[in-house]
């Protein structure tokens, strides 16, 4: 795999598995469905940094209760459900995890921008600790399954807190490979604002057999 000489993240290639499953619901997306993700997202954020007034309280409480009613009529499976499925975009289509932006890639290594928003604080202005732990899974998880390498699962992922991890600025994620054992693979994660070491985790992840769920 060659290293990307610029950032791209619709361009880091992927494993014939994940491929499949991102084209198929790509495929099934109706326009303006990531305009909907991307809305979900600055909601949350919206919501989580505002102290508004009762009657904003319940202006946006029945446009809500519209919006989930209009989406529940639409309930699908998980199987043939859109959300986190868009692996060619940052976030991959989903409001949990803040977007993961890859800047560049080889085999063994991925480095990311992320930015954290008010939905995921803690207090202090410092995100959570849980958020950054899944932003790990993310970045661990997602270098874990490049490069043609069968599918994975997170089976043990031990994050240390090192400094304040700051909501709302552009922060630096690193993911590396250590090694590989038959099915188990080791990653480590550094997260980074500029030269302060914020949080670093250690995942193993485990290649599932063929035809595992
Ligand atoms: C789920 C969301 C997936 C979303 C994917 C989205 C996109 C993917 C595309 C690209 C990636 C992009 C982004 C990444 C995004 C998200 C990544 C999230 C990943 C997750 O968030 S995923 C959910 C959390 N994850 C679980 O829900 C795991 C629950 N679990 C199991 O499903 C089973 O556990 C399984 C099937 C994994 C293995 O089961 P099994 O029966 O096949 O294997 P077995 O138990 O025999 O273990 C074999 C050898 O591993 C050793 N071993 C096992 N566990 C160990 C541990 N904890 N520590 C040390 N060693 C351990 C044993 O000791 C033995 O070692 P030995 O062979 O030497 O004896």
């Amino acid at each position: 795999m060659t290293p990307s000489p610029e950032p791209a993240h619709d361009r880091v290639p992927l494993a014939p598995f994940w491929r499949q499953w991102s084209d198929r619901a790509v495929a099934r997306a109706p326009a303006g469905w990531t305009g909907l993700i991307d809305e979900l997202r600055d909601l949350q954020d919206a919501a989580a940094a505002s102290a508004p007034p009762a009657e904003t309280v319940a202006r946006a409480t029945a446009l809500l209760a519209d919006a989930r009613r209009l989406l529940a009529a639409h309930t699908v499976a998980d199987d043939e459900q859109l959300y986190g499925k868009l692996l060619r975009l940052p976030g991959r289509g989903q409001t949990l995890s803040p977007p993961l932006r890859l800047l560049s890639w080889t085999a063994t290594e991925i480095v990311g921008e992320v930015t954290f928003g008010r939905f995921h604080s803690g207090s202090n202005d410092a995100v959570h600790g849980g958020a950054v732990a899944l932003l790990f899974d993310e970045a661990l998880g997602r270098l874990s399954d490049l490069d043609d390498r069968p599918p994975s699962r997170t089976v043990s992922l031990r994050v240390e807190f090192r400094s304040l991890t700051p909501v709302g600025r552009p922060l630096t994620v690193r993911a590396r490979l250590l090694g590989q054992d038959g099915r188990k693979r080791r990653l480590a994660g550094v997260l980074r604002d500029g030269e302060r070491l914020c949080a670093e985790a250690d995942g193993l992840f485990l290649a599932l057999r063929p035809g595992q769920r």
